[in-house]
């Protein structure tokens, strides 16, 4: 914007003089003869100096002037008059109305000098403006104090930060605002900085006028006069309390698992690398324990997602009650748990943490009002003995996670050097069986079953064989446990179903009307909610029918979670299928189950079968089966049966079926298609 000066005076000869005086001074120049006509011309340019004359017809200099400071407070205002006026126009000096009184006749260099003067003070006058509004209305709190340290003017956005009002604090020194949170080499390193730099930027910790502390983010400049002499300290500070708590926030969601709120696998390696030098430096062990929860994805399967996540949550409380608070724990990810028992003495304090987390076990965790029984495996490894570095005490206390489910699960294994050796193998079983399928290493045999009445084959149970090109052949009870854990018995299972039903649509095919064949559905497969859809999709693509097949389910499989089971069960039985309880007699069946359950063919346990011509009890035990089986209208399947001494008992009990080396073993299909076809029977 163009520097503007208006010039008021009714005589025209003046305003000549004075235009001519000014005109190439780089100033655009407006006139008027009266104060009426210079409030016009007001109104209509951005005027920034007025000189005045005072005695003009009307309005005086000084009541125009005065006018113009009510509607235009920032144009620099001076008056140009007869020394015999200045009494007039002193009062309006004194109230600020009129900047300067020049004298006339002027001095043109002296006048030249005021007006360029005038337009300095505009500049400055328009800063300060700027300043003030940036001062009162920034939502930085702004500190001024004396050389001294005692605090001149503070702004609002101090007040908004601190609770304190100016006149709470004018005169103090800003200590008032001390935290407990700076010991005293702070403040002297602070003000070490500010006297060698004449500044200090920095991170600290106030308090407000209600006693709350706070973090802001001070900035704080020393002001020198032009001889060097210290003259104010300005303080310019923000208020940094939502930034810490985001920080704050980041930082935790880093460090803690989501969903049970415990320390995550980050969290828990950064504590076991500072609590192995600690226990290396006192002597002492330090503790790895590693704990999965057993079957935990059936869990998930069976109920989905959202209860196996509310189950987790009520497994972290219940473990979070067996830690003291020295301990760590933290969720590694999905239902894998680990305790780090930092500063331990005896091999025991670890073996009684462990027992006191198996006994926590013992009560059900009440979830969705249901009462569910959970059973941890728990692999503890220590420093020293085991690893030096937390990766080697994971990976160990992993190996004997391991070994706890081996064992039969709901207990804890301390590693031990074989360990390893086992790990790598399970490893490696591990990923040649996913490959077994493709490298198509796996096929079907099958075990005829003899019916007791005639001796003759009324069907086969087909049973799982991988042919390893190195290893040789795998027994089953290897594998099949193995891929129930890592769930790669649903793709296993899934072929299986589709090989045996292509099969039998061979034979079919072939003319050789087989009989009713029996697969082993698992655990895993079995929760699966798709089953009966798999089920009848493959019997469609295969074009056979459902007295094909016969589905055998173990006790345990059936009877955890009976109720949910009734259903699938009830499903299939619905699409006509024939249903098998396996390994009877090993589990915990209840009668009255058995009863609902919608089950044809019940298959007593091969131990027990083994054991009947020589342990009465498990004589008593089978011919009670069988008698129970036959009131249920349920057929009774002897498995294992091999000696001629066992079939004549079956024989004696009323058993309707049996299966065992004694008749054959399980046969590949060719061999078994050809006894079928000769009508072998049982002598
Ligand atoms: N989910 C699936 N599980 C399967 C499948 N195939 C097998 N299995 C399960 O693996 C376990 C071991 O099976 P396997 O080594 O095949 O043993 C079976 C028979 O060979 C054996 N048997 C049969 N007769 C006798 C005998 O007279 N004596 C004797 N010592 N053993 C004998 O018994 C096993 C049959 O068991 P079961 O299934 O309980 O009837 C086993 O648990 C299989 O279930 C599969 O395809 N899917």
């Amino acid at each position: 914007m163009e520097p503007t000066l208006l010039l008021v005076d009714d005589e025209e000869n003046i305003l000549h003089a004075l235009v001519r005086l000014l005109r190439g001074a780089g100033y655009r120049l407006l006139t008027a003869t009266s104060g009426e006509a210079g409030l016009l011309v007001l109104d209509n340019n951005e005027v920034h100096v007025i000189l005045s004359d005072q005695r003009m017809p009307g309005m005086s200099g000084s009541e125009f002037l005065s006018r113009v400071k009510d509607r235009h407070p920032e144009a620099v205002r001076m008056v140009l008059s007869g020394y015999s006026d200045l009494a007039a126009v002193t009062d309006a000096i004194n109230r600020g109305n009129i900047y300067k009184f020049l004298l006339k006749p002027w001095d043109d260099d002296l006048l030249r000098a005021n007006i360029r003067e005038a337009f300095e003070r505009y500049e400055l006058g328009v800063k300060g403006a700027q300043f003030t509004k940036i001062y009162e209305n920034t939502v930085e709190g702004i500190l001024i104090t004396d050389g001294n340290s005692y605090i001149q003017a503070v702004n609002p956005a101090f007040t908004t930060i601190t609770g304190y009002g100016a006149d709470e604090v004018v005169g103090k020194t800003p200590a008032l605002l001390r935290s407990d949170r700076h010991d005293e080499t702070f403040f002297r390193t602070m003000w070490k900085c500010l006297h060698e730099t004449g500044k200090w930027t920095g991170e600290i910790w106030n308090r407000r006028k209600n006693g709350e502390e706070f973090p802001e983010w001070l900035n704080i400049t020393a002001i020198h006069d032009p001889q060097g002499r210290l003259q104010q300290y300005v303080g310019l500070f923000t208020d940094i309390t939502e930034h810490k708590q985001a920080e704050e926030k980041l930082r935790y969601q880093a460090y803690h698992d989501p969903l049970t709120d415990l320390p995550n696998r980050l969290m828990y390696t950064e504590h076991l690398d500072l609590a192995l030098p600690q226990a290396e430096r006192r002597e002492q062990l330090c503790g790895v324990m590693m704990l999965d929860l057993d079957r935990f994805k059936n869990v998930n399967d069976t109920y989905g997602h959202e209860f196996g996540d509310k189950l987790l949550i009520t497994v972290a409380q219940r473990l979070r009650d067996s830690i003291r608070k020295e301990d760590t724990l933290a969720r590694m990810g999905g239902d894998e748990f680990t305790f780090l028992l930092p500063l331990v003495t005896d091999v025991q304090d670890v073996a009684r943490v462990a027992e006191k987390v198996l006994a926590g076990f013992a009560k059900p965790l009440t979830i969705n009002g249901k009462d569910m029984f959970v059973t941890p495996s728990i692999g503890i490894s220590l420093f020293p003995n085991d690893g030096h570095d937390a990766e080697t005490l994971l990976k160990n206390a992993d190996a004997a996670m391991y070994r706890a489910k081996e064992q039969g699960r709901n207990n804890y294994q301390f590693y031990t050097t074989d360990m390893n050796a086992l790990t790598q193998q399970r490893l490696s079983l591990e990923n040649d069986l996913r490959q077994a399928v493709e490298r198509s290493e796996l096929e079907m045999y099958y075990q005829p079953k003899v019916s007791l009445k005639d001796g003759r084959i009324v069907g086969a149970e087909a049973l799982i064989r991988w042919k390893h090109p190195e290893r040789g052949f795998v027994p089953p009870g290897d594998f099949i446990p193995l891929s129930e854990e890592n769930g790669l018995i649903l793709p296993i299972g899934e072929w299986l179903l589709r090989d045996i039903c292509q099969q039998i649509r061979h034979w079919h095919d072939e003319g050789l009307h087989p009989p009713c064949i029996a697969i082993n559905i698992s655990g895993r497969q079995f929760q699966r909610q798709n089953l009966p859809d798999l089920v009848a999709q493959i019997m469609a693509d295969s074009n056979i029918q459902p007295d094909d097949i016969e589905l055998e389910l173990t006790e345990g499989t059936i009877m955890s979670n009976a109720e949910t089971n009734i259903e699938m069960l009830v499903m299939l039985k619905r699409m006509g299928l024939s249903l098998a309880i396996d390994d009877f007699g090993t589990g915990y069946s209840s009668l009255s189950y058995l009863k609902r359950f919608p089950i044809d063919v019940l298959k007593v346990d091969y131990s027990f079968v083994r054991d009947i011509t020589t342990d009465n009890n498990s004589a008593e035990l089978v011919r009670g089966v069988i008698g129970m089986a036959h009131g249920l209208k349920l057929e009774v399947v002897a498995e294992g049966v091999e000696t001629a001494a066992q079939l004549e008992l079956l024989r004696q009990y009323g058993c309707d079926v049996i299966q065992g080396f004694l008749f054959s073993k399980p046969l590949p299909a060719g061999e078994f298609a050809a006894l079928v076809k000769a009508d072998r029977r049982l002598g």
